[in-house]
């Protein structure tokens, strides 16, 4: 099952550094180790050496680390050799590794070697890429979470309910001449009602936990000349994005990452929408449409002196996202007299000024809420992908299914649906492998990991 080479890599970040780390994992590791560090390594000790070429001469002089198998990261015998961090000695280092046997690794091999070898999970995996990319300390401690396990043991523990409704079904179908009241249905149903509540909580969990591996995508949409560029610029703190005072000003999508308060957050700037404009800027319309397809917040900018003018097409589009946040630009220019003009807008919308900078500080509140999600959701957080919401959604979907066809008493295919659903939740943690999924996760890592 498991390929038998020993693997060499640079686990450090490219480049110049005080300390740089060549990693080696396999069977041949501690030999390889030795003949580089000219000594005897013994488990968990560090070893002072010279490093040296095959011609005797020094590369250099560090420490060389040994764990024995199984108690390493990869689970096989790893052997660590910590030079001065300059890449001229780093490569020479895992060239000698290679003469004297080991192969170069492939990006994310350590990790899948960890997989292969049960130390972590498919989850957890991606929770180690997910951790060392942390752009903030609250992505930082959610991927711990999920390293820790946190994420794969509510998974394990839907699965193994699913597991014990599939051996009822299947049993039922063998006893097909029985009522399934006689064969616990009306308990297996409970059974399976609490199990998707579970699953849904748990599916609510990790799409907050891809928002805060990923960030909140938030596309801002609005009529012409609303100030949708100002507002990007403002949020950005530099002149991003063209601003004029002609109608249909922005034709293209532009993305923008921007950190408030320590949160990320992309921001897209769009086309303004309107009926009509030319061949370029209708483009620029169907872009805005498909982002907001794919986006967690519509920021709709609307004139504060007439938010009805271009309201409607607005509306209809910013009904592709799951959230929306209203925001009545050009506060600067509303009459002193406070007479606010009517209009059809949500009693929340936020009156803000991207000229003079009024209402930012509010919209910034707003969108650290939204990019964190409720406060206390956040407590216990963990990150997950776009990967594992799907799953969770296949399996939640295949449950109901079951469901349904079990009140039908319809066994066979209540039994497909939960296999369905069952095989959905094994693909998080990898219980239920398929070998392109596999190298398609283990392929985005880093060389060295
Ligand atoms: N007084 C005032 N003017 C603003 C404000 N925001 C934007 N403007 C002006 O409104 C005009 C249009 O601003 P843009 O940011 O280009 O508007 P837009 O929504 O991106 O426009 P399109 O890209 O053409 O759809 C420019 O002249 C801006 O200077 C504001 O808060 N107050
Ligand atoms: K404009
Ligand atoms: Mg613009």
């Amino acid at each position: 099952m498991i390929d038998r080479d020993t693997i060499a890599a640079i686990a450090t970040p490219a480049g110049a550094g005080g300390v740089g780390i060549v990693r080696l994992s396999g069977p041949g590791a501690r030999a390889i180790g030795e003949g580089i560090a000219g000594r005897a390594l013994m488990a968990r000790r560090a070893a002072y050496a010279r490093f040296r070429d095959a011609h005797g001469a020094t590369i250099d002089d560090g420490i060389a680390l040994y764990f024995a198998a199984p108690a390493s990261y990869t689970g096989e015998d790893v052997v660590e050799l910590q030079a001065h961090g300059s890449p001229a000695v780093l490569h020479q280092l895992v060239d000698r590794c290679c003469a004297l046997g080991a192969r170069r690794a492939r990006p994310g091999e350590f990790s899948e070697r960890a997989f292969l070898e049960g130390k972590l999970d498919l989850a957890q995996a991606e929770a180690v890429a997910d951790l060392i990319a942390a752009s903030d300390v609250r992505a930082a401690r959610a991927a711990r979470r999920a390293l820790e396990g946190e994420f794969s043991r509510r998974v394990e523990a839907i699965a193994d309910a699913m597991l014990r409704a599939r051996i009822h079904v299947e049993a039922a179908i063998d006893f097909a001449d029985e009522p399934i009241e006689t064969l616990g249905g009306p308990q297996l149903q409970a059974d399976l009602s609490a199990t998707a509540a579970a699953l849904e909580a748990l599916l609510r969990d990790a799409e907050h936990g891809r928002r805060l591996r990923d960030g909140l995508h938030a596309v801002i949409v609005g009529p012409p000349n609303a100030g949708k560029s100002s507002l990007l610029n403002a949020l950005a703190g530099r002149d991003r994005a063209i601003v004029t005072d002609v109608a249909g000003t922005t034709r293209d999508l532009l993305h923008e990452a921007v950190r408030i308060d320590g949160v990320e957050l992309t921001l897209v700037d769009t086309a303004g929408l309107r009926e009509g404009g030319d061949a370029i800027e209708r483009e620029g319309m169907r872009r805005a449409h498909a982002e907001l397809e794919r986006a967690d917040l519509a920021i709709v900018v609307l004139d504060a002196r007439d938010p009805a003018a271009g309201r409607d097409a607005v509306v209809s589009a910013a009904h592709g996202a799951p959230a929306q946040l209203w925001l009545l630009n050009k506060s600067d220019l509303l009459p002193e007299d406070g007479a606010q003009p009517s209009g059809d807008v949500p009693g929340d919308a936020l009156a803000v000024s991207a000229l003079t900078g009024e209402g930012l500080d509010a919209l910034h509140d707003r969108l650290r809420a939204l990019a964190a999600g409720d406060a206390g959701a956040s407590e216990g957080a963990f990150t997950a992908r776009a990967r594992h919401v799907d799953a969770l959604r296949r399996a939640a979907e295949g449950l109901v299914q079951a469901r349904g066809e079990l009140a039908r008493e319809s066994l066979d295919l209540a039994a497909e649906a939960l296999r369905q659903s069952h095989d959905a939740l094994g693909e998080i943690t990898g219980r239920v492998r398929a070998d392109d999924l596999l190298g398609h996760i283990f392929s985005s890592f880093c060389i060295g990991k």
